[in-house]
């Protein structure tokens, strides 16, 4: 009988008295977890408080009440609380000495972050996996990427993007996001698998899933949610979305096997076979369950991230019209230069996009933070500060984004701060680059958990920028203001809803 079963067959030969009594019993039992859940630890750290119901502002007005916590406290290690419980928050200073420490004693918090347990059921370890083999093989394997990544934009944009004759409304994210799947499968699986309407599907709706499901899962004292999960729709549907996404992979891993028999085989480039490579248990080599989990998981990496920050472009491109003509003289004379065909070279020469697409994301990032890790053991740090055992920290990007100090006039949009920075001084050409990493540019993270998709991720922006470009003008609809950001926690979202203007160009 399952959980449910159980407990509706439980609940229903109850007499009011006792359904009394279940419910006060159940009722203290969550009321005593949540106190210890919310425990301060006693660790000598100080805490900062944010201003009014800090709890409410975690959620709804994180990247204010982060902005707040660092401006009072942005030189020195401090406590605060995470819809995940206390946490630390790192000051820049401490980010190199921290950056290279082992998986053994401070690995990635990533997996804590989505209650793992709940959402992938295989063994922990195993999911690592994914960053092992993307570190390993994909930036060796780019020059490939890139190609799949340049046709995939060739084919599919207009399939996805429709002729616009007069000024037409387009819902930005849902378009940009079913492209970015398709795009994302083929460079990454292969295999046929971006024409399957189900997968794309699939890939498509599974970040939002596993972002509710360990949202709801957050609000229950760990104790609780071995019963909780049964209730949560979205919860539900990562397992029902995990269960087919292996019958998809299956026959792909038996045609893989096959086709390794044969005496000409090529391996192909595909991150099923970094994984593969990877697998330390042998029997994890061609185990559809586990490789259904890595790629969705893989998928929900890459795709979110990717389309997010191509619908933020595209929103600014309408709110801030200067910057269209100038991105669009820039990449018709890089692609004329380069003989009409994008190289990764070419794409290299795009300086102001890339600048432009890094404005996107210090405005307006995925992640209020990161560089989210776990000390396994106790960090002493070169100047005597202690990180204490079983502590998670992170790094507030979006209050050092907004730092004054480091960004003159934080608010203002200025899709080309990054290139005049860029241009200041011979040393500064590779710091300001979208894929540039340092204290003040965490976007996407540092050091041994740094986002290795970076590389691909900025080429396959650049090329679908480009090619809208070419093809529309864009606008804000009469009366309207540029779409809003959706904020919830630690998450913050190009409002899903939004709709540009886009016209073929004349
Ligand atoms: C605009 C797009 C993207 C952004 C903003 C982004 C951002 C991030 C961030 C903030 C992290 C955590 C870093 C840390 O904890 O230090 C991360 C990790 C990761 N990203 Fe990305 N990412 C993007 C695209 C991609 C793409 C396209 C891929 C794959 C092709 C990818 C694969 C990964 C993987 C595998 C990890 C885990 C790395 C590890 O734990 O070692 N990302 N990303």
């Amino acid at each position: 009988m399952s959980l449910q079963a159980f407990l509706q067959e439980l609940l229903s030969s109850r007499t009011p008295l006792q359904l009394i009594f279940i419910a006060s019993t159940f009722t203290t039992v969550a009321y005593l977890a949540l106190r210890s859940f919310t425990k301060r630890p006693n660790d000598g750290i100080p805490l900062y408080t944010p201003q009014g119901d800090y709890k409410k502002r975690w959620s709804y007005d994180n990247p204010h009440a982060l902005q707040e916590a660092y401006g009072r406290n942005r030189n020195s290690l401090f406590k605060i609380w995470t819809s995940q419980g206390y946490q630390l928050a790192l000051p820049a200073r401490y980010l190199d000495e921290l950056k290279m420490q082992p998986d053994t004693k401070f690995p990635s918090a990533l997996q804590n972050f989505f209650i793992g347990p709940y959402l992938w059921p295989v063994e922990k370890w195993k999911l690592d996996y994914v960053h092992k083999g993307l570190h390993k093989d994909l930036n060796k394997h780019l020059p490939s990427m890139f190609l799949d990544a340049k046709d995939g934009a060739n084919e599919l944009i207009p399939v996805e993007f429709p002729e616009c004759k007069e000024w037409t409304p387009i819902k930005v994210h849902p378009t940009v996001l079913k492209l970015v799947s398709k795009i994302n499968t083929k460079l990454l699986i292969g295999n046929g698998l971006e024409k399957n309407k189900e997968w794309i599907d699939i890939s498509a709706s599974y970040t939002k899933n596993i972002f509710l499901s360990s949202a709801k899962l957050r609000v229950f004292h760990p104790l609780l949610r071995p019963v909780a999960q049964f209730f949560i729709a979205e919860l539900r549907d990562v397992w029902r979305c995990n269960s087919r996404a292996k019958e998809l992979l299956a026959p792909i891993l038996a045609e893989k096997q096959l086709k390794e028999r044969g005496q000409d085989y090529k391996k192909p480039v595909d991150s099923i076979e970094w994984i593969r490579d990877d697998a330390s248990d042998p029997k994890d080599k061609n185990d559809p369950h586990l490789h259904a989990i890595l790629q969705l998981i893989l998928g929900a990496l890459s795709v979110n991230t990717t389309s997010q920050l191509i619908t933020n472009c595209i929103y600014n491109l309408a709110t801030y019209p200067e910057y269209a003509s100038l991105l669009r003289d820039e990449s018709k004379e890089m692609l004329t230069q380069a003989g009409g065909e994008w190289t990764m070279d070419s794409m290299g020469k795009l300086e102001k996009t890339d600048s432009f697409i890094k404005e996107t994301l210090r405005h307006a990032g995925h992640l209020t933070l990161t560089f989210q890790r776990q000390a396994k053991k106790t960090i002493t740090l070169k100047d005597g500060t202690q990180i204490p055992e079983g502590a998670t920290v992170f790094f507030p990007t979006v209050a050092a984004n907004f730092d004054a100090d480091l960004y003159p006039n934080p608010e203002t949009f200025d899709g080309l701060r990054f290139y005049k920075l860029r241009h200041a001084s011979p040393e500064n050409e590779k710091k300001f680059q979208l894929t540039s990493i340092s204290a003040e540019q965490m976007q996407f993270g540092m050091g041994r958990h740094a986002c290795p998709g970076r590389a691909i991720a900025s080429h396959q922006v650049k090329l679908i920028l480009a090619h809208l470009l070419e093809k529309y003008d864009f606008r804000l609809k009469d009366g309207e203001g540029r779409p809003k950001t959706v904020l919830f926690q630690t998450n913050q979202f190009p409002d899903p809803q939004g709709e540009i203007l886009f016209r073929n160009r004349r």
